[in-house]
């Protein structure tokens, strides 16, 4: 079973076509990075995608469970991160975990077992006790993503994890959240406009005004080192 499947979805802003007949699927394990330059429709995309807002045209569905018809069961299979950072920075690590499982119906018990697998998983064990407002821009992104696999989600999205992030922070989300795809099957939708981002093994999801101008494996897309400009070049009539 797909783990997200959307199919002819369109939005408009009035009459401003924001996303026109989109349909992409994503499998347990598959990293997908949704590629496209300021105001290509990734923001209402994940909007939609949350339920933020409702499309009448096209439909979402999630681990099979479709999103207008059975929100519950489709959200409860999500896990989101969203562009601006959402954690309570007077509470410690743990406790914003403890928080969130709290939300997600998870028992004290549960939940305190749960907070230490993701930060192990997340390499961030050892801060469990700290204060979030002494963590760096990276480790709390980290707590983030850690936070939103509480509830052992089957589809991870990420709305641009890395913005404001040095190379080396930016490295390590990449990879831990490859990882997740790889060794534990979650299904990712990473959205970027930063192409160095992606892995020669992931599949690219190029946006460009409303439009999925290209999906397929990024090796076959364009070699490694090309893939930027090739990216550049299909959306290049955007550019400032
Ligand atoms: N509230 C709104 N009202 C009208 N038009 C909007 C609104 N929000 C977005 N748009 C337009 O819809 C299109 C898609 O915008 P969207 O924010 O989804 O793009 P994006 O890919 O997320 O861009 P960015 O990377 O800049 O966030 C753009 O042309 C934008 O101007």
């Amino acid at each position: 079973m797909n783990a997200l499947d959307v199919t002819g979805l369109s939005f408009h802003y009035g009459r401003k076509e924001a996303l026109q007949s989109v349909s992409f699927s994503v499998m347990p394990g598959e990293f997908c990075a949704l590629l496209g330059p300021n105001g290509a429709g990734k923001s209402t995309l994940f909007a939609l995608l949350t339920r933020l807002f409702v499309s009448r045209q096209g439909r979402i569905a999630v681990m099979g469970q479709d999103l207008q018809t059975s929100p519950r069961a489709a959200l409860a299979c999500m896990g989101v991160v969203f562009q601006q950072m959402t954690l309570d920075l007077d509470l410690s690590v743990a406790r914003n975990l403890a928080y969130f499982g709290a939300l997600h119906g998870l028992s004290r018990r549960e939940s305190v077992l749960r907070a230490a697998e993701v930060l192990e998983r997340l390499d961030m064990a050892e801060r469990a006790g700290e204060k979030t407002r002494a963590l760096n821009g990276g480790h709390r992104r980290r707590l983030e993503i850690a936070r939103a696999l509480m509830h052992r989600p089957r589809l991870l999205l990420l709305d641009e994890p890395t913005v404001g992030l040095d190379a080396r922070a930016r490295a390590a989300i990449t990879a831990h959240v490859h990882a997740l795809a790889r060794d534990d099957g979650i299904a990712v939708l990473w959205a970027t406009h930063l192409v160095d981002e992606v892995a020669p093994d992931d599949t690219v999801l190029i946006l460009h005004k409303g439009h999925i101008l290209q999906h397929g494996r990024a090796a076959d897309i364009a070699p490694q080192n090309r893939l930027p400009a090739h990216f550049m070049a299909l959306t290049e009539d955007t550019a400032a």
